[in-house]
């Protein structure tokens, strides 16, 4: 039986960000299943830009008994943290993504990703990224993107 409804509206300020308009539908992963028993999530910008993310750990992220696995939430900052770098205006692929767990996060409730650009040089894209709620943080990540070239992006979208 499906998990019923939940709610992943926004804050008052924020938009809602269209991923598959910009980076193709390839991202299922993480966010292929916006009424699935894994994640439901709903992507925006806040008043500055940035990317932020209302998410869902739903009952098949689970690890430890009632709380989302470890790489249920690094597959969420990969994603999300990456999609800020596009949404940023670099096309990137990521290269490193460090973790940090800070407290089990409870099954079945919505929390928020947070993601800003950090840094740039050259090639490299710093993306820092927090999933939290209210004051309480599960997770903090520190995602090094690296830009490819157009033509790489453009052959990656033709094999949506
Ligand atoms: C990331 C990737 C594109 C880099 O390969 P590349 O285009 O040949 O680029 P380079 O190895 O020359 O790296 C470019 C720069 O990024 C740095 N860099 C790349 N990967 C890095 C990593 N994992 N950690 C730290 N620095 C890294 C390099 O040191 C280099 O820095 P410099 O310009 O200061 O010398 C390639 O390794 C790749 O495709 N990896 C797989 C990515 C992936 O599958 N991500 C998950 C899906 S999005
Ligand atoms: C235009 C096609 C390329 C789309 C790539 C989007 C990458 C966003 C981040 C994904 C992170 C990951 O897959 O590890």
């Amino acid at each position: 039986m499906p998990m019923p409804p939940v709610d992943l509206s926004g804050e008052a300020n924020w938009t809602e960000f269209d991923a598959p308009s910009l980076v193709g539908a390839s991202l299922r992963f993480v966010s292929g299943e916006p009424e699935g028993d894994r994640y439901r999530v709903r992507y925006y910008r806040n008043a500055d830009g940035a990317l932020r993310a209302r998410i869902w750990f739903g009952p098949e992220t689970e690890g430890p008994p009632g709380h989302a696995h470890g790489g249920s939430m690094a597959a969420v900052m990969d994603e999300v943290l990456g999609l800020a770098a596009w949404a940023a205006g670099y096309p990137i692929v990521v290269g490193n993504l460090n973790v940090d767990f800070r407290n089990l996060l409870p099954l079945q409730q919505v929390v928020t990703v947070e993601s800003e650009i950090l840094s740039t040089s050259g090639r490299k894209v710093m993306v820092r990224g927090r999933i939290c709620k209210g004051d309480t943080v599960y997770a903090e990540a520190d995602c090094l993107c690296i830009t490819i070239p157009e033509q790489a992006a453009a052959e990656l979208a033709g094999k949506h």
